[in-house]
């Protein structure tokens, strides 16, 4: 994170206590306040990318703030909440110049969607991006993880952000001030892994010119992350279990040993726990190293992660390749992106943007721009199977409309924060056809929000 960039002004001190616990986590940094005045106060000391703010509050309240932005910071967007019952208020606000409004009570991934879209998430190098509840969920485990010492094993299918994980954790260690190393075990032939790990003295073997520390010394005082420790052969797992217990090593070669203080954290996308059992993994070394398990779910198991992380990834590849302006995500794309099942998770959305980015000539990606390379069935399309379409059931549909169709209720489920009343008005079809269209989609497996 770097200078304040958001401010949330919001009476109700538990709300915005709540508010702030998420954006926090999304990686924005904001100044909280409780009135509108205060509110124009920070904005005379600070420059603020993006206002958030209730609309009912004492004094000048929402609407008035709203009326200074637009006389003195008119290009700062403003992003109002509001009690359902007060959303005309809203709307009328909106023609003022208000870019959007939230209706309370709102989930915190409705919220910070909405933000991602005027203020992309500024996160340091590798900070993660993160909106879905789960994901929010996990993040706030990490941070309180963090500052204990215990070791860590993270989980996840490949290209879910482990490596990001293990970063985060570092950073928001006691230890963040000393070196983050990272050795991919799975990279290295196994026969250099022991002296890249421990180090060794010259001569320790053909090739060994000078001395040279390991892994472990460099990471001294700071994290060593053991990436795919799953891949170790299993005698050098009985050399890093010694390791770990003595918290201390010996250069290959040498006859010193080296005290160490060194928090280790470890990845795989194996399931390791079935790998202990089978023998083909230490069980003590497993449990030695899984103190504290944090899994990240599969991207499409966090849906709601998929266009904050499209977002902050077209604001950084726009930088990078000195586009003079930054392309808007258009509906059709964002569609595109949420029907897609991400086989490859995040580093395939990543790809799949980057490619975006080098396509793209205007000031929009469209669908046009999106080309996902991954064998893979589209969630939606596989979620309405054509033997089970009974054309009167399906309206009459054609196949890239049910497609469309699952995101269009699942969107409008958050919009409408889980009410399936409000969602069948919305979308003006009975609740009893709402009621079997999700059943139909809990049934092709989409998690539907409860
Ligand atoms: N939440 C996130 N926010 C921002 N970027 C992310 C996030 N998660 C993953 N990435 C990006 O996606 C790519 C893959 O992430 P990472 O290397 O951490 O995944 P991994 O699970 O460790 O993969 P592997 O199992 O293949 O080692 C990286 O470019 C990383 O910066």
């Amino acid at each position: 994170m770097s200078e304040g960039k958001l401010l949330l002004v919001e009476d109700d001190a538990a709300l915005r206590e709540a508010l702030l616990d998420t954006l926090m986590l999304a990686q924005y940094e904001c100044v909280d306040v409780e009135s509108a005045e205060a509110g124009i106060l920070a904005l005379k000391e600070h420059r603020f990318d993006m206002v958030i703010s209730d609309v009912q509050m004492d004094g000048i309240g929402g609407l008035g703030l709203l009326n200074h932005m637009q006389q003195y910071h008119p290009k700062t967007p403003m992003l109002l909440m509001t009690a359902f019952a007060t959303i005309d208020h809203a709307v009328n606000a909106m023609k003022l110049g208000a870019v959007d409004y939230l209706a309370k009570p709102f989930s915190p991934e409705v919220l910070l969607n909405q933000v991602s879209r005027y203020l992309p998430a500024k996160t340091t190098a590798d900070n993660p991006v993160v909106a879905d509840e789960k994901s929010l969920a996990l993040l706030a485990l990490a941070q309180r993880v963090a500052v204990s010492d215990a070791s860590v094993m993270i989980m996840g299918p490949s290209g879910s952000g482990k490596e990001v994980l293990a970063r985060y954790i570092h950073q928001h260690s006691h230890r963040s001030a000393s070196p983050f190393v990272a050795i991919n075990c799975a990279a290295i032939p196994e026969n250099m892994l022991e002296a890249t790990l421990f180090g060794y003295e010259k001569g320790a073997f053909t090739g060994a010119y000078q001395a040279c520390p390991g892994k472990f010394e460099q990471a001294q005082g700071g994290t060593l992350l053991l990436d795919e420790i799953s891949e170790m052969e299993v005698g050098l797992q009985a050399k890093l279990l010694r390791v770990l217990q003595e918290r201390e090593v010996e250069r290959l070669g040498g006859r010193k040993t080296i005290k160490l203080n060194v928090r280790v954290l470890a990845t795989s996308n194996r399931d390791l726990k079935a790998m202990a059992t089978s023998g083909a993994f230490r069980e003590d070394l497993y449990y030695r190293i899984n103190v504290f398990p944090l899994t990240w779910p599969a991207l499409n198991q966090r849906p709601a992660d998929i266009l904050p992380l499209a977002r902050h990834m077209i604001n950084r590849y726009a930088l990078a390749m000195n586009k003079t302006e930054v392309p808007a995500l258009a509906e059709c794309a964002a569609r595109r992106l949420l029907t897609h099942r991400w086989p490859g998770n995040v580093r395939e959305l990543d790809n799949v943007i980057q490619r975006a980015l080098i396509l793209n000539v205007s000031n929009e990606i469209t669908v046009a721009d999106i080309i996902i390379d991954s064998v893979d069935i589209p969630l939606s399309a596989e979620a309405l199977p054509v033997e089970e379409d009974k054309p009167s059931e399906l309206d009459g549909l054609g196949h890239e409309l049910k497609a469309q169709e699952h995101v269009i209720i699942l969107e409008t489920l958050t919009q409408c924060n889980g009410s399936r009343k409000a969602v069948a008005e919305k979308l003006g079809i009975s609740a009893r056809t709402l009621r079997y269209k999700m059943a139909k989609m809990r049934d092709a497996g989409i998690q539907i929000p409860a």
